[in-house]
């Protein structure tokens, strides 16, 4: 049985930088982030990475067939039983599409799902920061671009935290602190659950 962990989180808000530190500290936990998945589809010159690079470089959402195609490719190649998945889901077709395929999925259970909350402007100032960072360059981190991704973001958290507030399995999880408290809560909330 695969558990698997959801982590989502504005632009800025760490949810990737979290989830990478966490399955570093454990071999069994796999962890697998969304725009890490595109951005290497991109990268690899396919026409699928063309097609995604065509919404990824304007912060716009990859259509639901490749994102949900995406994540159950993952969740079943994953090679440990523990999964992270950051960045999923970022609407209600996505959030919908995924429950419809664990309803008929036995061998995988969704177990939690943690939203790292920060405000607007904490996520504005890192993103920004991390363009103005050369080590770390991204096409969509401008502002233009960035304000794209913050409303894509917002507009349905309000419904995806309903519905898993409904199932009983969201965390909140303050991203305005240090790092490594940030990693701490949310290891130690997974480990409780596994
Ligand atoms: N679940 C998803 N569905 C559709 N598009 C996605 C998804 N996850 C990531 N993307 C695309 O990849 C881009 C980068 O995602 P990510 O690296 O997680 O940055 P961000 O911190 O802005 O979410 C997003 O702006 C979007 O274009």
């Amino acid at each position: 049985m695969k558990k698997l962990f959801l982590i989502i989180g504005a632009p800025g808000s760490g949810k990737t930088t979290d989830a990478e530190l966490i399955a570093q500290k454990h071999s069994y936990i796999t962890h697998y982030s969304t725009g890490d998945m595109f951005r290497a589809e991109i990268a690899s010159g396919s026409e699928r990475g063309a097609i995604i690079d065509s919404f990824v470089s304007k912060g716009n959402l990859v259509p639901i067939e490749i994102a949900i195609e995406t994540i159950i490719i993952a969740i079943k190649n994953a090679p440990n039983d523990v999964v992270i998945i950051d960045g999923y889901p970022r609407s209600d077709e996505q959030m919908n599409a995924l429950d419809k395929y664990l309803e008929q999925e036995v061998e995988v259970s969704l177990i939690n799902v943690i939203e790292v909350t920060v405000s607007k402007e904490v996520a504005c100032q890192r993103v920004l920061g991390r363009a103005a960072d050369a080590k770390i360059v991204r096409s969509d981190d401008n502002v233009e671009i960035f304000n794209n991704r913050m409303k894509l973001y917002t507009d349905p958290l309000k419904s995806i935290q309903a519905f898993y507030t409904s199932k009983n399995i969201l965390t909140k999880v303050n991203g305005e602190r240090t790092i490594e408290v940030i990693v701490n809560e949310i290891d130690e909330l997974i480990q409780s659950k596994i």
